[in-house]
């Protein structure tokens, strides 16, 4: 997986000079969704789907029209009946589940015309290895696990990214500091995996960033029987929405109202303090904690490398800042920034 982030990122980056080179300007103002997106998008579909991985942009398109379209129908959840109510919306999430649907199973289906379902090294193969009726995992499982994973995988990444550089753009003490750290681990090559562990203030900042700005804004547990929790009654089945931004802008838990909301890195700098942090859950908690965790941790550090080792950024006077929850939390209008060579 190290090989794919390694491989689009370079192209990316080399891309991205070659846009600075040729405007024949001090610095060139980039748009970085789609830049990001071009990366963790590359290496989500390479880890499922592997040589078929192309496909994988189509269907994560698919889902993310999905995603948009289904956040605004379940506006009306509690309403009763109101997923009966067949407005064009729900028609719409229907039909773009169908058709990411079709295109997982053009993969499946190609794989099974050759006979090699499993015999292929990413996710899919080993899906499709372990589909059997009789313990109940179904190919439509299968299907259904590829767009978890494909949802999951890629605009948490991305967004953790975008939040990370607007941060480092506002604070060039940060991103000195973060620039430093890689020249003096890399000594100038491509990093490797040994190369991004010893990345301590990087990680720090990374973590400091899912803090204010966390991909994941919230989760939800279903209670398996009636709970207490303060004086608060929870009846068995119910669900409970815990607030993940809630939590990390606490002030009881951060520093109180004055240093909430303040971006400082420091916090992090005791490893075990990072560990044992109650309130402190970007990537969820218990038995249904993230599972990309450690993919996300590496990409992250990979991208963020080559981007501090070859560019300086600031913010472009064009971005406004209006950041939006839809699940994650995203800038409404984009991040611009103003991208210098070194
Ligand atoms: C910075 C990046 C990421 C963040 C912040 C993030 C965060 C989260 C959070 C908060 C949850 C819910 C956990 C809970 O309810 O306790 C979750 C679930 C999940 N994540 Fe991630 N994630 C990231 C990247 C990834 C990646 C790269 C993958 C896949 C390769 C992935 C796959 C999943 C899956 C499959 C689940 C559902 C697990 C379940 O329901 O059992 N995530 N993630």
């Amino acid at each position: 997986m190290f090989g794919s982030v390694m491989e689009a990122s370079l192209a990316v980056m080399n891309e991205l000079a070659m846009r600075i080179m040729e405007g024949g300007k001090h610095s060139v103002e980039i748009e970085v969704d789609g830049d990001l997106h071009k990366i963790t998008a590359y290496v989500i579909s390479k880890l499922l789907f592997g040589s078929n991985y192309k496909k994988g942009f189509e269907i994560l398109d698919k889902l993310k029209a999905l995603q948009h379209a289904l956040f605004k129908a379940t506006r009306f959840v509690g309403v009763p009946g109101s997923r009966f109510i067949p407005w064009g919306r729900n028609k719409k999430v229907w039909i773009l589940g169908k058709e990411a649907d079709y295109l997982i199973m053009q993969i499946i289906n190609e794989r099974l015309k050759c006979n090699t379902k499993g015999s292929r090294d990413d996710l899919l193969g080993l899906l499709l290895q372990e589909v059997n009726h009789d313990k109940g995992l179904t190919t439509q499982d299968v299907v259904d696990e590829c767009k978890t994973l494909l949802l999951a995988g890629q605009d948490t990444t991305k967004l953790s990214l975008t939040w990370t550089l607007m941060l480092l753009a506002l604070n060039p003490h940060w991103q000195d500091r973060v620039r430093a750290e890689v020249i003096q681990i890399t000594k100038g090559a491509h990093p490797d995996i040994n190369m991004l562990s010893e990345m301590k203030i990087m990680t720090m900042v990374l973590n400091e960033s899912m803090r204010l700005y966390p991909p994941v804004s919230y989760t939800v547990r279903q209670a398996k029987q009636d709970t207490r929790v303060g004086n608060l009654e929870i009846p068995k089945g119910m669900s409970v929405l815990i607030n993940i931004l809630g939590m990390h802008e606490d002030p009881h838990l951060w520093g109180g109202p004055e240093d909430v909301y303040e971006f400082n890195p420091e916090r992090f700098s005791n490893v075990e303090f990072s560990r044992k942090k109650s309130g402190y859950i970007p990537f969820g908690f218990g038995g249904r904690v993230c599972p990309g965790e450690k993919l996300a941790r590496m990409e992250q550090k990979a991208i963020l490398s080559m981007i501090v080792s070859r560019f300086s950024f600031t913010i472009s006077p064009n971005y406004s800042h209006s950041p939006t929850s839809l699940l994650s939390i995203m800038p409404s209008n984009g991040l611009q920034l103003l991208f210098t060579l070194l």
